[in-house]
């Protein structure tokens, strides 16, 4: 599902690689945590995982493209292949937890009665049923790391990057976050979660991958990373709603099919209001959905 070959990433006006060489695979299905200090490369190995950042060295295949290779035009559909969540939430603050969700969707296209069905089913998921209509500001910042998890999830990409979710939250609500990821890694999303959250890692005893000055100094498989510190934690086995049968967007996972505003006016011309929407918004929205 992603595979690095030898992959460094140097920023311009650097005098050392932020990633340096890396190689390593990450399968379908698996739930991996990249953990290290500050500065070791965490960020700039989602980044490039998305193609927000281009490695300067080395090949790198997600979801069976080889981002070296892909063109500008393809990149859109590379993204919808994968689900963001960030420490600092990035929920569009006018919006309430139903329209944040419902948004992501809409910027991919989705007709208004996919939409209606699939928002309350994966708000329900996160735990957040009775809460849709509230806006950002009247959640907690648990509440508001599940909106940003619902909004990643809402289209089922078959990748989620989570970038330290958990930096801005308690002990407890951490471990709920992680448990929430987990429950979603089981329908069979690829998880990798960057993090400096040691107990959680200790607690969830999944594959474990240390960097340390942008090298791979360390992949500890499931169950065997721990310091010992505390007890493993249950998990929650509750079944998850599966899989619709027909695709969540319009275009699927097509790289050449038009996408986005325009097949969104056309499957639905409701859809296109929102169209109207400041760059910011949009932008915050494709960047939860992963679009
Ligand atoms: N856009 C950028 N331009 C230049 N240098 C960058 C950029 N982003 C990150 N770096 C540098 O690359 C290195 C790795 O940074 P990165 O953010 O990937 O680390 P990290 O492990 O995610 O750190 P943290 O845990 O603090 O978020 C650091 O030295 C950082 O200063």
């Amino acid at each position: 599902m992603i595979r690095f070959e030898n992959v460094t990433k140097t920023y311009p006006k650097s005098t050392r690689p932020a990633v340096d060489g890396i190689s390593l695979e990450i399968g379908r299905g698996e739930f991996v945590f990249v953990v290290g200090t500050s500065g070791s490369g965490k960020s700039t190995m989602l980044q490039l995982i998305m193609k927000e950042q281009d490695a300067t060295g080395g090949r790198l295949s997600v979801a069976g493209r080889e981002l070296d290779r892909l063109p500008d035009r393809k990149v859109p559909s590379l993204r919808r292949q994968i689900g963001c969540v960030f420490q600092d939430f990035r929920l569009l603050p006018n919006k309430t937890v139903h329209q944040n969700v419902a948004y992501a969707l809409q910027v991919l296209g989705a007709p208004r009665s996919r939409i209606r069905s699939t928002v309350p089913e994966v708000l329900d998921l996160v735990g957040l049923a009775g809460m849709e209509k509230r806006f950002p500001h009247q959640l907690s910042g648990g509440e508001q790391q599940r909106v940003a998890i619902a909004r990643a999830f809402v289209n089922r990409p078959p990748i989620l990057l989570a970038d330290e979710p958990t930096g801005n939250l308690d002990p407890g609500i951490s471990l709920e976050i992680v448990q929430l990821l987990d429950r979603i890694n089981r329908t069979g999303t690829t998880v990798v979660m960057a993090t400096h959250d040691f107990a959680t890692v200790d607690a969830m005893r999944k594959r474990v991958i240390r960097l340390d000055n942008g090298v791979l100094v360390g992949d500890v498989e499931a169950g065997e990373y721990t310091t010992g510190s505390i007890p493993r934690i249950e998990l929650d086995d509750r079944p998850i709603p599966t899989r619709a049968p027909e695709p969540a967007v319009a275009d699927g996972y097509d790289d050449g099919a038009p996408t986005g505003a325009g097949s969104a006016a056309e499957a639905d011309p409701a859809a296109h209001v929102d169209d109207e929407a400041p760059d910011g918004e949009r932008q915050a929205a494709a960047q939860g959905s992963g679009r």
